[in-house]
Order: structure tokens, then C-alpha cells, then sequence
């Protein structure tokens, strides 16, 4: 690699950078072939990468990177062309991880690297460092982009290489939103988790424990309580809402989850504000302290109190403030504003081409399939929109000897009203139903994989359903089987 980039000459350098300008908008267009060569380092740059002409640049070494660098490498246009610009230490890996098999007691085998490197979380290649090396991918690791200028296609890093791109993809994602530091939201036993560094200082604590809380009832509530009851922690769930997960689950389905959470010894304090975390003597986090002055004590706290996108310094693309927060707008090739820039997976707000509306959806389904889409729209001449039909999952108390695993998986829309169908002992489902009776999204809970695979279609075909017959039926089985009939009734959009 280093003799094929010192014979790049610093003129080539330019002309290259210049033909490059004129590709634009990317996303509906061929991408010309241009010759095909290694990183081109200008004479003065000398070693070193710094002013170097990249063809494509990915900023954000997360689950949509690594997905999308599968695509470039499936097209064969990896190899000396694409550079991965990383905040992270490790190459990409699959995030949903962190909160499930990494957090699995020492003596239940927990997932490490290399062992869940994308793209495995979708049966693809583990994608090691020696792969991305292998494959011509230069990834600049733990020197995240600083600055950003689309005049000259310029990308600054904090160790102050300056990177010109040909075509640009943001898949910075989403950075977790924290308590504020005078709440005592900075302080040392408090966690927050969204990357490995996380999960490890996390993993250190919890080896310590004895009393956690958990604040927020979202995803990261219901997933790092599950896994503290493995670690035979006293652990109490604290969030303003009267259940848990009110993003999804209704009241009913909520209760039952809480139920099973209770059953393996976790308490919840619901309708709750945290007024603020006290430190103990030795400074660590000792207690805390609600908005009606209650306090509960704990030597760990937990805050998954939802995620913001990770937009600078990238605000010159676009962004929308109408879907939640601010994000970057994209179209349903994944462009943004400016040609020859997109942005993919969690950082992006896209057209939701099936419910006709904007949206920004933060799960790892939507990353990958957007990370390909995009990737596949810039060097083909496609120009098929997305259509995306969004899918949450989860799984919990999956380590060895737990009582009870729960695995569950969503499809649709939560919208209209809702006919839920048994119990834990053996499986739930609940269906969502519009006032023309279509049924607009599925949940179901401890599915075979048969009964998982009719979900996506139920909720892409948006069948016309006999509510008073689904209301009667006697299990779940029975339930799953009047929505599949109802897929052939000819009433399906
Ligand atoms: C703990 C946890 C568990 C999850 N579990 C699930 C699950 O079970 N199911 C599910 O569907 N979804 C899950 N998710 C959500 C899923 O992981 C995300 O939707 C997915 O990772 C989004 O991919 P992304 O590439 O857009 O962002 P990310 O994977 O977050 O990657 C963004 C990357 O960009 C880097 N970055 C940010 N700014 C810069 C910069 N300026 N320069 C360089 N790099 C930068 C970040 O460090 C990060 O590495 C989970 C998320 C978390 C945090
Ligand atoms: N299985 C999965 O899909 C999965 C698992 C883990 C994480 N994630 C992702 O990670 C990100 C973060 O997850 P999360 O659970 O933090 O977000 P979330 O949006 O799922 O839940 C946030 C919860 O925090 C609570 N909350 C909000 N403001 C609060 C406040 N000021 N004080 C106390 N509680 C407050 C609410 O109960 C809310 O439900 C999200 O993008 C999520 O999609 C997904
Ligand atoms: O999508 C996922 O990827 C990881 C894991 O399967 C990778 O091994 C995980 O826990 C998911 O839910």
C-alpha cells in the first residue's frame, strides 16, 4: 500500500480532487470508474495520510458503516477507494449487543470482540480489522471529524488530518442524552451506554454492586435491569411514565412485562423525576434523590433516557427539526441537501415511503438496510425509493439458568386500536387495527421462527381483519392464523 500511494504524485492528487467535484449528487447516477489506486498522499504531506484525496468517506465507525462497507465491497469498489473516519476504537460492530449478550455475567460466557463485528447480528461475515485491511479499506480509528467543509470537500479530524472526500456518507448516529452534570449526572458510578467503553466501565461496576437503579423505561431500562437480575443485583426501575417502554407496548402489554420483571425481583417507581444523584464520601454515586424527595439508594445508576442524533458538525447539510430533535434530511436515496453527501442509520430523517411521512427510526434493522440502499443507489444507477417497514426487536434474560428468556419482535405501526392474545405461559401477541379495520402493526412475544416470519408480512400487506373474530380467539396460534387468512382476502394494500 505504501509504495502504490508515494508513486501517487501531489499533481495527481489535485486533478483527481477536481474530477471528483464534478460527480455531485450522487445517489440517482453512475458513479464514473475512475482508475483504481490506493491513498494518494500529497510530496509535502510526506507519510502520514494528511491531504490525502479520498473517493468515498464514511464519518461514524457504527453498525451502519459496517454494513455499508459490506455493499462496497460487494460491488467491488472497496479496495483503495473507501475510508471509514471512526470515533470508536474497534471496527464497526453490532451495537444491539452491549445491552444483551455483553452484559451476561462473567460466569455466563459474555459476548466480547472481535466476536460480534458486523455484519454477524444478520448472519453476514464477522467484519475483523484484518478484513477491512484485507479488503483495501483504510479505517482511521479513535479520530472522530471535527470539521466539516462541503466547498472543498474537506473533513477535519481531531488529530487534525485534513481528508478530501469524493462522495460523503454520515453515519454518526445517535450519542445517549445524559442528566445534567449539576444533577449529578457526571459522576463517578453513574453510566451511560452506548459504545464498548461504555459497556466495559458499566461491566467494572456492576462487578461491585449491590444496589442498582435504572432510570428510564425504554430499551436500555428493560434491557440493563434484565441483565442485572444475572448478576443477582437488588435493582429498581425509575422513570416518569406509568409503564414501562410507553414508546410501544400499551398499558396492558406493560403490565405484563413488569409483572415478570417483578417476579425476578426488580422494583419499579413509576411517574418519577430524578430531582438529583448524591455522591457518597468517597465521591462515588450513593443515592437517588426524587422530585417528591424520596431517595433510593444505590452504589450504580443506569441512564437510558433516550438518544440524540449526532448532527455536528454536519448542520450545512440539512437538517429537520419537525420529526424529533434535530437530524439530518435526507430523500429516499439517502441524499442529502448537498450532492454527493448522504447520511444513513440513526442520524438521518427519511421519507417512510409506506405511511407517507417523515420520519428517523433508531434501531439496527433500518442502519443496515439503509447503510446498503444508500451505498447501492451511489454506485448503481438505481434509483428506487426506500421502503422501509419499520421492525424493533428485543431479547432478555438470555444467560444460561435465567427463568424465563423473552424474545419479541414488532412490525408496523403502533396506530388504532389494539386486540391482545394470551399470556407469558406460552406466548403474546397484539395487533394494532385502524378505524378500516387494517391491521397496522404486529408484537409478538416467544414466537417460533415460522410464526416471526408471517409479522413483516402482515404488516407490509395491512390486511383488512375481522376484529370480532380475532377478539375471540383462544391463543395465540389461533390468532396469527385468522390474520394470515385474512392476507388472502384480497382486501390487502
Ligand atoms: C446499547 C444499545 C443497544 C441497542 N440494541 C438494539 C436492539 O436490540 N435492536 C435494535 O434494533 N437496535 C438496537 N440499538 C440501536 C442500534 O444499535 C442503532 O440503531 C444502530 O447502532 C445505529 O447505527 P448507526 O451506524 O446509525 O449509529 P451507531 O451504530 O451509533 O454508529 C455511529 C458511530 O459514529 C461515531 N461517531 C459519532 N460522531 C463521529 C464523528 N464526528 N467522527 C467519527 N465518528 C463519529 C460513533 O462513535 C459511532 O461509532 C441499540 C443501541 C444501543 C446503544
Ligand atoms: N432493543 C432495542 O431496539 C434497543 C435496545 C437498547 C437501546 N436501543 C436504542 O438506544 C437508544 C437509547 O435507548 P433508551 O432506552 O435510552 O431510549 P428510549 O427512548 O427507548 O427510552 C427512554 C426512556 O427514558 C425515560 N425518560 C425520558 N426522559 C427522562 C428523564 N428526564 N428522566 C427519567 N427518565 C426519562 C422514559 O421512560 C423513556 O421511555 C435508542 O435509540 C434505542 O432505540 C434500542
Ligand atoms: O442484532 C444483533 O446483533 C447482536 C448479536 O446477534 C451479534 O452476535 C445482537 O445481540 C443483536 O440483537
Amino acid at each position: 500500500m505504501a509504495s502504490t500511494a508515494a508513486a501517487a504524485s501531489s499533481q495527481g492528487c489535485i486533478s483527481w480532487a477536481l474530477r471528483q467535484r464534478g460527480l455531485g449528487g450522487g445517489g440517482a447516477r453512475a458513479v464514473p470508474v475512475l482508475p483504481r489506486r490506493r491513498f494518494c498522499v500529497s510530496a509535502a504531506a510526506g507519510a502520514g495520510f494528511d491531504n490525502e484525496n479520498r473517493r468515498y468517506v464514511i464519518v461514524g465507525g457504527g453498525n451502519a458503516a459496517g454494513y455499508a462497507a459490506r455493499t462496497f465491497v460487494e460491488h467491488g469498489m472497496a479496495d483503495g477507494r473507501l475510508c471509514i473516519v471512526s470515533k470508536e476504537a474497534y471496527p464497526p460492530y453490532e451495537r444491539p449487543a452491549l445491552t444483551k449478550g455483553y452484559l451476561f455475567p462473567p460466569d455466563k460466557k459474555p459476548a466480547r470482540l472481535p466476536g460480534f463485528h458486523t455484519c454477524v447480528g444478520s448472519g453476514g461475515q464477522r467484519q475483523t480489522a484484518e478484513w477491512y485491511k484485507e479488503n483495501g479499506i483504510e479505517v482511521l480509528y479513535e479520530d472522530p471529524v471535527v470539521a466539516f467543509d462541503g466547498k472543498t470537500h474537506t473533513l477535519k479530524t481531531s488529530s487534525g488530518k485534513i481528508l478530501k472526500y469524493g462522495s460523503l456518507i454520515i453515519s454518526t448516529g445517535c450519542e445517549a442524552s445524559r442528566l445534567p452534570a449539576k444533577i449529578g449526572g457526571n459522576l463517578p458510578g453513574v453510566h451511560y451506554i452506548r459504545d464498548v467503553a461504555d459497556a466495559d466501565s458499566l461491566v467494572s461496576s456492576l462487578g461491585k454492586a449491590k444496589k442498582i437503579v435504572v432510570i428510564g423505561g425504554g430499551y436500555i431500562g428493560m434491557e440493563v435491569a434484565a441483565a442485572a437480575c444475572g448478576w443477582n443485583l437488588d435493582t429498581t426501575i425509575i422513570f416518569p411514565e406509568d409503564h414501562i417502554m410507553p414508546r410501544l407496548f400499551t398499558p396492558s402489554l406493560a403490565k405484563k412485562y413488569e409483572e415478570l420483571y417483578q417476579q425476578n425481583g426488580v422494583k419499579f417507581i413509576k411517574g418519577a423525576l430524578i430531582d438529583k444523584l448524591e455522591a457518597g464520601s468517597d465521591g462515588r454515586v450513593s443515592s437517588a434523590v426524587l422530585e417528591d424527595g424520596s431517595v433510593v439508594e444505590a452504589d450504580t445508576v443506569i441512564v437510558g433516557i433516550g438518544a440524540r442524533p449526532v448532527i455536528g458538525p454536519f448542520e450545512a447539510v440539512g437538517v429537520n427539526t419537525k420529526v424529533g430533535g434535530i437530524e439530518l434530511q435526507v430523500d429516499s436515496l439517502f441524499r442529502t441537501s448537498i450532492p454527493g453527501i448522504f447520511a444513513i442509520g440513526d442520524v438521518a430523517a427519511f421519507p417512510l415511503k409506506m405511511y407517507d411521512r417523515m420520519t428517523r427510526v433508531e434501531h439496527v434493522d433500518h442502519a443496515r438496510k439503509s447503510a446498503h440502499h444508500c451505498v447501492e443507489a451511489l454506485l448503481t444507477s438505481h434509483t428506487k425509493p426506500y421502503d422501509y417497514l419499520p421492525y424493533f426487536y428485543s431479547r432478555v434474560f438470555e444467560y444460561e439458568g435465567s427463568s424465563r428468556k423473552i424474545w419479541w419482535q414488532f412490525y408496523g405501526d403502533n396506530v388504532g386500536e389494539t386486540i391482545e392474545v394470551g399470556s407469558f405461559e406460552p406466548k403474546i401477541a397484539t395487533f394494532w387495527i385502524d378505524s378500516d379495520s387494517r391491521l397496522k402493526g404486529v408484537f409478538l412475544e416467544s414466537g417460533s421462527s415460522e410464526e416471526f416470519s408471517l409479522l413483516p408480512q402482515l404488516a407490509k400487506s395491512q390486511p383488512v381483519v375481522d376484529k370480532a373474530k380475532l377478539k375471540s380467539a383462544t391463543s395465540v396460534e389461533d390468532a396469527l392464523e385468522i390474520a394470515r387468512s385474512s392476507l388472502h382476502s384480497g382486501s390487502s394494500v
